[in-house]
Parts: C-alpha cells; structure tokens; sequence
C-alpha cells in the first residue's frame, strides 16, 4: 500500500518491563477500508491495537496517521487527531443512560454535535429507541452498538473496534458487521480484531493473521478466505 492512512511499522514491544510481545510488526489501513487482525489466543491482536492506539512502549517500530509520525503521541492526544478506541471490555457507563454515554463520547468536542447524536440514532436506531435507558439494561449486541456510538461520537477519522461482535449471536453479528461497512463507506478507516475470523475477513480489505506477536500472514480478507494454509491453520478448515 503505496499511501495508508494509518500504518504502525515494524512495531516491536511488550508492557511495562515485561519481554516483547511485538516483534516486527506491521499493520496498516487505507482510507475507508476495513483491516481485520485476526489470529489465535494470545498472537498479539489486542496487544498490536494498543501499540497503535499509544498504549504499549514501543521500543522500535513507527505509527504514522495521515502521514504524520505520532509514535510518541499519548492515546488522548490520538483521539485529538482522529482516532476512536473501542476496547473489548468495560466500553460502556453501564448505569448512565444510552444518550448520556453517546453525550460522553463527545466530551472533546467543543462545537455542537447534534448532528453526529443524529447520525449515530440513524445508524443504530435502537439506541434512539432506548435512549433515556440505563446502558446497563441493553442486550450484548445493543450495547456494542452504544460502544460504537460513543466512539462515533468523537467524529474518528479511523475507527478501532476489538472484538466488537464478542458474545453476539451470529445474527447480531451480521447486523453489527453491515453497520461497520456502512461507517467505512462514509469514509471512516476501522481497524478490527475479531475471533469470527472468517466472517471477519468477508468484509475485510486487508487482513492480518499474527502469530506471537509477529505477522504471518498480509493480504486482502478474500485471498486469505482463498489460502489453503490459512484456511487450514486459522479457519478451522
Ligand atoms: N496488560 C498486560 N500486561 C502484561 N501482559 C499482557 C497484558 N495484556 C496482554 N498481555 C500478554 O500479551 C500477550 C498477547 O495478548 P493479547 O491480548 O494481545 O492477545 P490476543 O491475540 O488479543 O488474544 P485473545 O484472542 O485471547 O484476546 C499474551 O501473552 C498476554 O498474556
């Protein structure tokens, strides 16, 4: 990819003084494509999005957004420049209300957002419906969407999602994996983990199989649907 919107290269490091978990590796996203990172327990999914989103000390290695280097940028000052993180747990405020976490998500925001809560309900109407209830009170997958929202909020340019359709029913993953390509049509970059590696890689641009920490496997989501290695070693056959 001769331009990516965002690309963490070469990233090598571990937590605090612990050893490495990163080795070498390289992710990166185009923009308003999809990029999944998929790979067994423990390969380094979560690790590579934290090292991306500025949580993990990154001893060599890079991560340029919008072809600014911002690899000593802390997470806050990312979120200033465009970059939205859902983490996989404990992503909502589960007894403030649906609109008042949605409100929460825009706290860096000084101009009006009604326009973006607006887009959020269209996108997700549900939460307009279950507005005024306690977050805490939703579905796994409503709640997902609240997360989403929330992230939304912010206006991303680059959207990261781990294992957002963790604990859904394969239905309501399909519904949440539609309402992310339409948030990628409207020009947003998403960056996913996802343990439904293959339904993941159907909507995929890119994918990314890791292995400890390093990269096995670049290609896009279809020609790794497509390789008998990846099928048999990462796809369950
Ligand atoms: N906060 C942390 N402190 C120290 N080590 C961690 C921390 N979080 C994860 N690790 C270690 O980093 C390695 C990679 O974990 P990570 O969560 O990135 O894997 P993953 O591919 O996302 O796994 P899973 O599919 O199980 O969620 C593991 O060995 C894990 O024990």
């Amino acid at each position: 990819m001769s331009n990516p919107f965002l690309i963490g290269e070469n990233m090598t490091g571990g937590y605090g003084r612990g050893a490495d978990i990163l080795h070498d590796c390289t992710i990166s996203v185009a923009k308003g494509e999809i990029a999944v990172i998929v790979g067994p327990n423990g390969a380094g999914k979560s690790t590579a999005m934290k090292a991306v989103f500025g949580m993990l000390n990154l001893h060599k290695g890079s991560v340029r957004l919008d072809g600014e280097d911002i690899t000593k940028l802390a997470p806050q000052a990312r979120v200033a420049k465009g970059m939205g993180f859902v983490p996989q747990t404990q992503n909502i405020f589960t007894s403030m209300t649906v609109e008042e976490n949605l409100e929460m998500g825009a706290f860096i925001r000084t101009d009006d957002f009604s326009n973006t809560l607006s887009q959020v309900y269209d996108l997700f109407p549900i939460l307009k419906e279950k507005r005024y209830q306690a977050a805490g009170e939703l579905s796994g997958g409503q709640r997902q969407q609240v997360a989403v929202g929330r992230a939304l909020m912010t206006k991303p340019k680059l959207l990261m999602l781990d294992e957002p359709t963790a604990g859904v029913s394969p239905i309501v993953m399909d519904e949440l994996f539609d309402r992310i390509i339409e948030v990628a049509r409207s020009g947003i970059s998403i960056l996913m983990v996802e343990q439904n590696a293959r339904q993941a890689l159907e909507i995929a641009d890119k994918g990314y199989v890791l292995v400890q920490g390093r990269n096995r496997f670049t290609d896009s989501g279809k020609a790794l649907l497509a390789d008998p290695e990846v099928r048999k070693s990462f796809l369950g056959g």
